[in-house]
């Protein structure tokens, strides 16, 4: 029995929706899982390529099979112990890491839809989406890249219940990321977060982050203001100053940019960059928007 999963890279805040706001993209990881008749080599169950391939782990300490084996164990404990050993995983990796682009949600998402779907093939108990949801935010810690990874498209999400709501788009078909080939951590950049904030700060992120629901459902000339936020960028761009100042030249030229996620990926809520605005060290790629999320499958 074999479980397929593909899963899309996500681009969280796109400006003012900090820690709330996130949109699925068409750069895909695909995971393929493998239950055996009898236990495998436990040093040597996880095959990568793609990105990650040098360094990422090839035991049950890869981040995927660590948390399909903690799924088994809170949601599916009566097949758990019997399933984990008899597992292998072959990863084909596409999303950059470290790169905003939410590849630790990815992974983390994808973990539980296998097991998910595992638990469904062993016991016959589905695992909802919502239920996918909290337990990713768990892990992850905020819900704005695992939810458009789950639900597919443009998502605005709570964390305190955590609960998420697709917002329908229809005045954009694809975007533009510009990717830089330095990394950024998503736990550096967040220790650089204040931890309170001006309320006229905040009551103009409220109205920005609005307005970008009105700009991706009704009229993309709203898009440039609705981009515009004070909650973190500012705070992180001693962190991330070449994407600062890429997302600074975009949006003096009218460009609806902002930092993907934590950085240092730059997000154009636009198909097309010209060419002479993309900063050297990065690399422009337009991408559609995923519509449907995460995609699984059983091959018996
Ligand atoms: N497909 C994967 N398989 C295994 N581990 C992964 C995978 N994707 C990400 N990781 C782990 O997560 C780390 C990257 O997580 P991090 O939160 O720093 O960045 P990100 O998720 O790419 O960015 P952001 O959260 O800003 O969108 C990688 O260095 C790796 O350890
Ligand atoms: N909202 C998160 C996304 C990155 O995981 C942040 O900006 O830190």
């Amino acid at each position: 029995m074999r479980v397929r999963l593909e899963v899309p890279a996500t681009s969280a805040n796109l400006g003012p929706g900090y820690d709330s706001y996130g949109l699925a993209l068409d750069i895909v990881d695909t995971l393929s899982l493998t239950v055996h008749d009898a236990a495998v080599d436990p040093h040597r169950c996880v095959e990568v390529t793609g990105e990650g391939a040098e360094v990422l782990p090839r035991d049950g300490s890869h981040l995927i099979m660590r948390i399909i084996g903690e799924v088994l164990d809170s949601e599916f404990p009566a097949v758990a112990a019997e399933l984990r050993p008899r597992l292998s995983l072959e990863c084909d990796n596409r999303i950059p890491h470290s790169r905003g682009l939410g590849s630790s949600a990815a992974a983390v998402v994808a973990g539980i839809g296998l097991a998910a779907e595992l638990g469904a093939w062993s016991t016959g108990v589905e695992l909802s989406r919502d239920r996918i949801l909290e337990i990713a935010t768990a892990v992850e810690g905020h819900p704005d890249n695992a939810a458009p990874a789950i639900f597919g498209g443009l998502t605005v999400s709570l964390s305190e219940p955590v609960k998420s709501w697709q917002v329908p788009v229809r005045t954009i078909e694809a975007v533009t990321v510009l990717v830089p080939s330095f990394r950024l951590d998503t736990e550096v950049a967040r220790g650089l977060i204040p931890a309170g904030i001006d309320h006229a700060i905040a009551a103009d992120n409220s109205a920005r982050a609005g307005l970008l629901v009105h700009g991706m459902s009704n009229d993309s000339q709203v898009l440039y203001e609705a981009t515009r936020d004070q909650l973190h960028q500012e705070f992180r761009r001693g962190a991330y100053p070449e994407s600062m100042a890429l997302v600074d030249a975009l949006r003096a030229d009218g460009l609806p940019a902002v930092v993907s996620g934590a950085g240092p990926t730059v997000l154009v809520l636009a198909e097309a960059v010209p060419d002479a605005l993309v900063a050297e060290g990065f690399v422009a790629q337009r991408t559609a928007i995923d519509l449907g999320g995460y995609r699984v499958s059983r091959e018996i």
